[in-house]
């Protein structure tokens, strides 16, 4: 059996975020642990690397778009039988370029999330998401 590390992994991740709320999702590539599973774009925080600037790294690599500016949103640790990773979650409403497939990945754009299958750690950010534009609706202006 495969022992998990008890140190966790730092993965950036950011949540690209459209003025009408809707946000951008990538579907994981073949060879990956969980391909095929949907997930909101990032990747591993390289030793001595800001995780901001990981974010921004991933993104360039990913989907060929630079990320202007993000707010840290939340942080959730969770354990695979491949993993046990601390992801940072960003929102992101300021990036330059539109998003291409750099590495063959799917990717879509959604107001409520119904995609399926999710990467586990992530399903809980779903409705996390949709209480805060419910929040940012009744006050008429970005929260974060
Ligand atoms: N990008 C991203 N990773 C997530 C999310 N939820 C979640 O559990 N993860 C996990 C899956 C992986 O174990 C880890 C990210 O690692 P990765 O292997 O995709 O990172 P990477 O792009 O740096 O990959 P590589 O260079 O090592 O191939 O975080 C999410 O929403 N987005």
């Amino acid at each position: 059996m495969q022992e998990i590390p008890a140190r966790p992994i730092d993965v950036a991740v950011g949540i690209l975020m459209r003025p009408n709320g809707d946000v951008l999702l990538g579907q994981r590539p073949a060879g990956k642990p969980y391909a095929g599973y949907w997930e909101f774009p990032g990747g591993k925080v390289e030793a001595g690397e800001d995780i901001f600037a990981a974010l921004q790294r991933e993104f360039v690599e990913e989907l060929g778009i630079e990320v202007v500016g993000g707010a840290p949103w939340c942080c959730v640790e969770h354990v695979y039988e491949h993993a046990h990773v601390r992801l940072h979650f960003y929102i992101s409403r300021h990036w330059r370029g539109e998003p291409q497939s750099l590495e063959g990945q799917a990717f879509a754009w959604q107001g409520t999330v119904g995609l399926t299958p999710l990467l586990p750690a992530t399903v809980p950010l779903l409705a996390w998401l949709d209480q805060l534009r419910h929040a940012e609706q009744e006050s008429s202006q970005p929260i974060c």
